[in-house]
């Protein structure tokens, strides 16, 4: 994937939503929205903070509990946007990960954290479900990961095709979650077991 600055300019972002508002035959004087331009852009900024953001500056926190085995945070809240058609997709993540050897773990708020590096940002799920797992291989040295997403895309529910309720669910294994069919069970299991 080609790489855009990243930077964010306020200014340009004021000017193009200014001129969307004229091509969808609003008059972006009146009134009411005058102040949006800017308003959007402030929130843009916000919405696309994952672009200024990087999984290494996330996953800095680790403590070396020696704890080896499973953990998982599942529901984590996930509000992405669609590189489609830049309307919003929102679900869960569960994200579960087996520690290195060593126990080198990181705080349970960092797996959260990671997920909004990677959604808030123009995406498509897959790309953020297998973003969210590679970074965990990578930056602490996992020996296994699952990362599964439910999300609804508005540009299937309030546009196009209209399908309220449709869910699409993504999911990105691997190492020992990949190769051990009881570890992925076991994460599985988590992830479906009743909430409550
Ligand atoms: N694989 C994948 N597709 C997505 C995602 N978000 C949106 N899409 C799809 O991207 C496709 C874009 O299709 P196009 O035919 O180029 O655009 P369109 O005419 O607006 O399509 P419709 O949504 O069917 O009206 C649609 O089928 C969307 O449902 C995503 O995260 N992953
Ligand atoms: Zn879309």
């Amino acid at each position: 994937m080609s790489e855009g600055t990243g930077a964010f300019d306020h200014e340009r972002a004021e000017a193009a939503v200014r001129e969307l508002l004229a091509a969808i035959g609003e008059d972006p004087d009146r009134e009411g929205l005058k102040d949006t331009p800017a308003r959007v852009a402030r929130a843009y900024a916000e919405l696309t903070a994952g672009l200024r953001m990087s999984a290494e500056e996330v996953l800095t926190t680790t403590f070396d509990l020696g704890h080896d085995e499973m953990v998982l945070v599942r529901d984590i809240e996930l509000w992405s946007m669609c590189e489609h058609h830049l309307v919003p997709f929102t679900g869960v993540a569960h994200v579960g990960y087996i520690p290195a050897e060593t126990g080198k773990i990181t705080g349970l708020s960092k797996l959260a954290r990671l997920v909004d590096v990677y959604a808030k940002r123009p995406q498509v799920q897959e790309r953020l479900t297998t973003q969210v797992a590679d970074s965990l291989m990578e930056l602490l040295g996992a020996r296994g990961v699952i990362v599964v997403i439910e999300a609804e895309h508005l540009c299937m529910t309030m546009r196009g095709v209209r399908k309220a309720g449709a869910r699409t669910i993504t999911s990105a294994v691997r190492g020992t979650m990949l190769k051990d069919a009881a570890t992925r069970a076991e994460a599985m299991a988590l992830i479906h077991s009743p909430r409550g």
